[in-house]
């Protein structure tokens, strides 16, 4: 693993028992994450998004499963052979995790001054009145004022705004390598998300620490994160380096959630556009591409067979998508691409621009 990936996940999937079958959650996911940067994963409601941050940090629902032959490499370690308490150590300690409803996450009958300072207390075995002094200091870090009288006040009674901030000092509190944040910011109105994202930005300016920035809004996100990666039923369909992603999205995926969402520097001249149809039942099993009932580039290749996620140069170039309602392409003249390859994780570079489609759209070709 090169020195600079501070996180790298290969080949991960989580199976969730339901009512209506085994849920296939994540679908053999592999990314990676620098030192110091930030990396969004986005994708709309349902595409596995919470179930890979909780994956990640070790708090799986009951029952659930990580079958095949994964790898996570943390700083360096295989967190596969660690013990059960090494796990938790690190979880804890080195990994700090935001969920996106502070109100589920924070404990309504502590003060906040406790609940900020109790990890301080378990994981670094620091005296009552250090984590006192560094409770202080994180509840300014995060922007509340008059962090000393406020470390008596309830969760209650704080603003939304202020108890994600107090839900962000405590997964800071031991000054984590990982801060995992799960759509920090869908409980909150507009300007409170932009103050939420830049303090997460300042803070990881400050403190050197990676991000892994979870989001339904690519373009809110995308903005503040070096790589970003979409996910659609719980697979990982493009990735790139967030300029690379932006100047030539080729995932019809990708580019269908970037339209959907209303642009304040766009005047609106209609309805949005949607995207079509519904995403799959996980529980169900998926043949060829996932997207392809919603695609409007779909041909029978990508209703048989499920493209790899691979890196664009290695991509068989089959031919630009055109809308299969368009002018006719001659698609089926050509001939059967090789079947799918595994995804691949080159440890050297891991950020080329990667996508799972065989009809791309866009204007270059790679
Ligand atoms: N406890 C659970 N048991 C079984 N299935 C679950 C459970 N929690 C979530 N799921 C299913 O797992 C799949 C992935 O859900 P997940 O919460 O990870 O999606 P998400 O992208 O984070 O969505 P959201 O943005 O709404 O949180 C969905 O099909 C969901 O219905």
């Amino acid at each position: 693993m090169s020195a600079n990936l501070l996180l790298s996940v290969e080949n991960l999937t989580v199976r969730l028992p339901s009512r209506h079958g085994t849920v296939r959650a994540v679908e053999r996911v592999s990314f990676a994450i620098e030192k110091g940067k930030t990396l969004a994963l986005v994708g709309e409601s349902g595409c596995g998004k919470s179930m890979l941050c909780r994956a990640l940090a070790g708090i799986l629902p009951g029952g659930a499963q990580l079958p095949g032959a994964w790898r996570m490499t943390f700083d360096g370690r295989n967190l596969a052979r660690l013990s059960p308490k090494e796990l938790t150590r690190l979880r804890g300690n080195e990994i700090g995790i935001v969920l996106q409803n502070p109100l589920a996450s924070l404990n309504p009958v502590h003060t906040i001054g406790r609940q900020v300072s109790e990890p301080m207390l378990y994981h670094l075995g620091i005296a009552a009145s250090e984590a006192k002094r560094r409770t202080v200091e994180l509840l300014q870090a995060v922007g509340i004022p008059q962090a000393e009288p406020r470390m008596k006040c309830y969760p209650h009674q704080l603003s939304g705004g202020m108890r994600q901030r107090v839900a962000i000092a405590i997964a800071l509190s031991c000054d984590p390598k990982l801060l995992i944040a799960d759509e920090p910011t869908t409980a909150l109105d507009v300007t409170v998300q932009a103050e939420i994202l830049d303090l997460l930005g300042r803070l990881q300016r400050d403190r050197g620490m990676s991000i892994l920035l979870v989001s339904h809004d690519l373009a809110l996100v995308a903005g503040r994160a070096h790589h970003t990666a979409v996910m659609y039923a719980g697979r990982i369909v493009e990735e790139a380096p967030t300029p690379e992603l932006f100047a030539g999205m080729r995932m019809p995926y990708t580019r269908a959630l970037l339209e959907a969402l209303p642009r304040i520097d766009a005047p609106v001249l209609g309805p949005l556009p949607a995207i079509v149809g519904q995403p799959p039942n996980l529980a169900a099993p998926i043949v060829g591409c996932a997207f392809a009932p919603r695609c409007a580039y779909a041909r029978d290749l990508c209703r048989e067979q499920e493209p790899s996620l691979l890196e664009a140069a290695l991509l068989p170039r089959l031919d630009q998508a055109e809308p299969e309602a368009g002018v006719a392409t001659g698609f089926e003249s050509l001939p059967k691409p090789e079947p799918p390859r595994p995804p691949t994780l080159d440890p050297g570079s891991p950020f080329h621009h990667r996508y799972a489609c065989w009809f791309p759209v866009g204007e270059e070709m790679p």
